[in-house]
């Protein structure tokens, strides 16, 4: 081991994350490469570091820096650069100059201990000396946090989050209670919180973990889907995933409740619990709904008048189910409309569309996604927008739905009569209540979507629970339409929901099943399928050609098939940038998906020579696009989304994109494309089942491909096991039906 001191000169790297840097160390006037993992390091400081030589392939001779600690310089020229280096704010090298040539070796004291002195420098009042000192202890203290959070495995980033949040209550916090840091902050969740616990050697069974172990499988719940857990059941993962004893756990459930993090009720005698913020939230959209639910009267004929009109005008002849839908339209405050796929559902739209335009009423269209909206604004001819730009997005932070903020709400809400919400099944409970505040009563809601479909990605399962509540108008459309049946993708559809059995041959002109039983020959059908016969067979580019599959992992789940197709489809290539990422590998000209929504980041349309003709913010879970540049220079990779929305990730961000080849049923949903292909062999029956089947087989167009085993496709329809949804608006809804 050997140990050198001197002045960091320059700082070449630093990778935020993991606090790698490299930098160059003047030591007795040779400077020297120094690499290492170091948190906290400012250019001009004066350092003590202790490591070894060594020869670096590319870079040559480097020190490897394994403990290093920063020493006060005590040199006129060294206490100069550092004061001037910028680590001081409102300290530039002139007036670090001034204050050197003032007080030469003694400056540092002089801050430290008799700050107001400083003041005899021209240019530097009280209020700016005052300021001096505090800024050197502030970075003194927070050197000294970074350090000391370190040790417990926490990044640069973090532990600046941290400090900043806390400030020297941190010690405290770490030491006592690091769980706290699991329910204060974004980002931090329970799992990095129990580490840091663990090396502060605080006991496996603390109440503040048990405490914070179960808020935790509650946030799991949320995150599939669950608005709340039987209170059995959490009891139980809980003290599994802690290896404590249920006992422990139950006693901290009622602490927990004592103190309104969680609600626990009984639905049909059988305890569940609540995060409390979510009981709310499900609460207030049960509330705000049955605001809306407000009786028109209207006049039956007189609207039978109007579309008796409408239809010789338009040509259609709407069945009874499709009028009784424009009847309820116009008397109800709130009205749904379900049907499977060509049952009329955008036939009745535009008749509701047409009748209210008669009226003279002013309405707004809307879906949860971009690819919905385009689809809702084509299928009706006006403008569709999605749900979240209808309520103009103004921000929030990332992963906290809740304090996802629209500039709609209830002190500004929607100006039009009638709002009208296609995919409704893709809704979650954010997203409902979020709507719900930006529609005054007196607005009329019109809810229309599939409710066969599998549920929101995001917790809840709003649709359904509205119909099943029994407290509103709903329309079920259930008759398929002639020119509907035409279609084997449409006559499939509704026979796999009915759990009845499919032809599955090659004979159809738009439903094929090609069987194959070996993974490598499904994916050599795959490849030829998308890349050379279904493009011409449906007028479409590669590229819109979906594959789909029910799982992420195995030989047919989506990772291991964005691999394979990636390399069939866009392989490497002199001419192609690419950079390695989470998934492996990321290239210019690869199909990508946004994984998460990115409410904050920005978008452009670019015009002729560059130009910006739009501009806006966020991308959202689901989004689709292909990768235009990449640029090692600036660490930045360009996506371009649907309408020539071109976003910039910085490297960093990558893990907000993955391969999209192939994507899983779930994140297709809302989606329509021209051609899917479905590889299925075998997988877990739980993922391998009728609704999984029914949402892949309704997302195509014109061609549904499935590439694989029959008998798996028979048992898929036989197997009506969906993991069931805890959620409650139904009862709420029902509750408040009955109070009223
Ligand atoms: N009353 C009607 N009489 C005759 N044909 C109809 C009627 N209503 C709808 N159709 C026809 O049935 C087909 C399916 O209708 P539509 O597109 O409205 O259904 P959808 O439920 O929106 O379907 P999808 O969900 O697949 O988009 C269309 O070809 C449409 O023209």
């Amino acid at each position: 081991m050997e140990s050198i001191q001197g002045l960091v000169e320059h700082i070449v790297y630093h990778n935020d994350t993991n606090g790698y840097t490299v930098f160059s160390l003047m030591c007795q006037g040779e400077e020297i490469v120094c690499v290492g993992n170091v948190t906290s390091l400012d250019e001009g400081e004066y350092l003590k570091a202790e490591g070894e030589y060594t020869e670096h392939q590319v870079y040559g001779r480097q020190f490897k820096v394994t403990s290093m600690s920063v020493e006060v310089p005590e040199d006129e020229y060294s206490i100069e650069r550092y004061l001037g280096s910028g680590a001081i704010r409102g300290v530039g090298p002139s007036l670090a100059a001034r204050i050197v040539k003032k007080f030469k070796k003694d400056s540092f004291r002089i801050i430290e201990e008799e700050p107001e002195r400083l003041a005899e420098i021209k240019g530097i009042s009280e209020r700016k000396a005052r300021e001096i000192y505090q800024q050197f202890h502030e970075k003194q203290d927070m050197r000294q946090a970074m350090m000391f959070l370190a040790k417990y495995g926490i990044t640069t980033t973090l532990s600046l989050r941290i400090y900043k949040q806390y400030g020297e209550e941190m010690y405290r916090i770490i030491q006592e209670n690091p769980y706290r840091l699991a329910d204060d902050m974004n980002g931090i969740g329970f799992k990095l919180a129990d580490e840091i616990a663990k090396k502060a050697g605080i006991g496996s069974h603390s109440d503040f973990r048990i405490r914070s172990g179960i808020i935790y499988m509650l946030q799991q719940g949320t995150l599939s889907g669950h608005i709340y857990i039987p209170a059995a059941l959490l009891v139980e993962k809980t003290a599994q995933m802690l290896g404590v004893e249920e006992e422990a756990v139950d006693h901290l459930l009622q602490s927990l409740q004592m103190d309104r993090k969680i609600v626990v009720k009984k639905i049909d005698d059988v305890s569940v619990v609540y995060g409390a913020s979510l009981y709310r939230l499900e609460l207030e959209t049960a509330g705000l709904l049955k605001n809306l639910g407000v009786d028109y009267s209207v006049d039956e004929k007189e609207v039978g008048k109007v579309l008796d009109r409408i239809e010789k005008r338009e040509g259609i002849d709407l069945d009874d189910h499709q009028r009784e839908a424009v009847y309820s339209a116009a008397g109800n405050g709130v009205l749904v409309i379900t049907g499977g796929p060509g049952t009329g559902k955008t036939t009745t739209i535009n008749a509701i569309i047409k009748y209210l335009e008669y009226e003279g009423l002013e309405m707004r269209l809307a879906a949860p996604t971009g690819r919905a909206a385009k689809r809702m604004s084509e299928a009706t001819g006006r403008e569709a927008q999605t749900i979240h730009r209808m309520l103009e997005l103004s921000g929030g932070p990332d992963d906290d739905r809740l304090r996802t903020q629209f500039e709609r709400n209830q002190d500004n809400p929607l100006e039009t009569d009638v709002v009208i919400i296609d995919e409704m099944s893709m809704v979650d409970i954010y997203l409902m209540n979020a709507l719900l505040k930006a529609i005054a009563v007196g607005t009329r809601l019109i809810l229309v979507g599939d409710v066969n479909q599998l549920p929101s990605v995001g917790p809840g399962n709003v649709l359904k629970d509205i119909i099943d509540s029994e407290c509103f108008q709903v329309v079920r459309l259930t008759k398929i339409f002639r020119q509907a049946l035409e279609s084997d993708i449409i006559k499939n559809a509704h026979l796999i929901n009915e759990g009845r059995q499919i032809e599955l041959g090659n004979k159809s002109q738009d439903f094929f099943c090609l069987k194959r039983y070996d993974v490598q020959q499904i994916l050599g059908v795959m490849v030829l399928l998308i890349r050379d016969k279904l493009p011409k067979f449906v007028n479409a580019k590669p590229y819109d050609i979906q594959v789909l599959t029910p799982m992420r992992k195995g030989e047919l789940g989506v990772e291991r098939l964005n691999t394979v197709l990636q390399h069939y489809l866009n392989p490497p290539s002199p001419d192609k940038k690419e950079r390695e990422f989470h998934q492996g590998v990321i290239r210019e000209g690869d199909k990508v998906m946004q994984i998460r929504n990115n409410y904050q980041i920005e978008w452009e349309v670019l015009g002729h020579y560059n130009l910006p003709l739009d501009k806006g913010v966020g991308v959202f879970n689901g989004d689709m696009g292909v990768v235009r540049e990449i640029n090692h220079f600036a660490e930045q990779l360009v996506v371009e989304f649907d309408e020539g929305r071109r976003v910039t990730y910085g490297f960093a961000q990558l893990d907000e994109l993955e391969l999209a080849y192939a994507i899983t049923i779930h994140k297709s949903q809302g989606s329509e494309y021209p051609a899917v292909i479905m590889p299925l062999l075998s997988g877990p029956r739980m993922l391998f089942n009728r609704n999984i089947l029914y949402t892949a087989v309704t997302r195509a167009k014109q061609c549904v491909a499935i590439v694989g085993d029959e008998h798996t496709v028979r048992h898929m329809i036989e197997n009506e096991k969906q993991q069931k949804r805890y959620t409650s608006l139904n009862l709420r809804l029902r509750e408040m039906n009955t109070l009223s």
